[in-house]
């Protein structure tokens, strides 16, 4: 099996693909914060593999994108002591001989690469990668497969956040969408603003680089919060929770078959 590991901001992503079935079979997230990181990787990985009836013999190749840089050391190490193995780690390296191509490589998130090397293995045609994780990403490809830019805002979780902190009375409130877009309490009011503010910033950010660059695009939304604004399902020409990891997949196939 081929396992993926996907370290984002908020959530180290585990996942498992089985090359019988051609299907990711497993899937566990741990926490990215450092400090608790080292312990949950040591107790939580082997009894995910125990409990699933799986071995670290059963990972015969590791790929792993990384947006945390402090992490990198920590998950190579373990991947050595638990499965015996170094993962291929995503850099800017591992574009060279890719159909895609990014004009800052050494800038640009891995789980961007990622998700742009899984949507145009999917399109091969002009696309927008929405990407709700801890920022709220869009990533623009042209026609030969070149990305053309990438808009970063706060992600929903974020924004939430950050007026909790940086408020006195505001509660951190669960990311719900209410019936109203007109708050009827503080919790609904910062729920309205944030879930149907959002709704329109997604809306009108795909509507604006469509009218700059006058072409249309497909659109492929993927991140942990993707589902959650169902008011944008008629935006998406698809919502895909695995693009990351399936782009991870595919850059490293491509980097180990050379
Ligand atoms: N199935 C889910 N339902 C609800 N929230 C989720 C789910 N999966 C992930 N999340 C949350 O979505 C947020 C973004 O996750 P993710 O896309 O993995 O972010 P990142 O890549 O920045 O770590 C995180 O706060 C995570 O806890
Ligand atoms: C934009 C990101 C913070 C998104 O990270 P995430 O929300 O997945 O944790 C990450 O892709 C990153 O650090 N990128 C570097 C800058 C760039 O992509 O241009
Ligand atoms: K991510």
């Amino acid at each position: 099996m081929f396992l993926a590991i996907d370290a984002g901001n908020s959530n180290v992503v585990f996942a498992l693909f089985d090359e019988k079935s051609g299907k990711w079979t497993n899937q566990f997230r741990l926490e990215t914060k450092t400090n608790k990181l080292i312990s949950q990787l040591s107790k939580k990985v082997p009894v995910y593999f125990l409990e699933h009836s799986l071995t670290p013999a059963d990972i015969v190749s590791i790929g792993m994108s990384s947006v945390v840089p402090e992490i990198n050391s920590i998950l190579i190490d373990f991947c050595k002591s638990y499965f015996g193995r170094e993962p291929f780690q995503i850099t800017e390296k591992s574009y060279q001989n890719l159909p895609i191509k990014s004009l800052r490589p050494q800038e640009i998130g891995a789980d961007l690469m990622c998700n742009v090397m899984a949507a145009w293995d999917r399109y091969q045609s002009p696309v927008i990668i929405v990407d709700f994780g801890t920022a709220l990403t869009f990533t623009v490809v042209d026609e030969e497969g070149i990305i053309l830019g990438v808009n970063i805002v706060p992600g929903l979780k974020t924004a939430i956040k950050s007026l909790f902190i940086n408020t006195a009375k505001l509660p951190e409130v669960e990311l719900k969408l209410p019936e109203s877009a007109i708050g009827k309490n503080t919790i609904h009011a910062i729920q309205a603003g944030v879930l149907y503010g959002y709704t329109s910033l997604v809306k009108g950010m795909l509507q604006t680089i469509r009218d700059e660059l006058k072409s249309d695009f497909k659109v492929v939304a993927t991140g942990g919060l993707s589902a959650i604004l169902t008011t944008l399902e008629s935006d998406f020409d698809q919502v895909d929770k695995n693009l990351t990891l399936e782009g991870l997949r595919l850059i490293t196939l491509k980097n180990q078959i050379r």
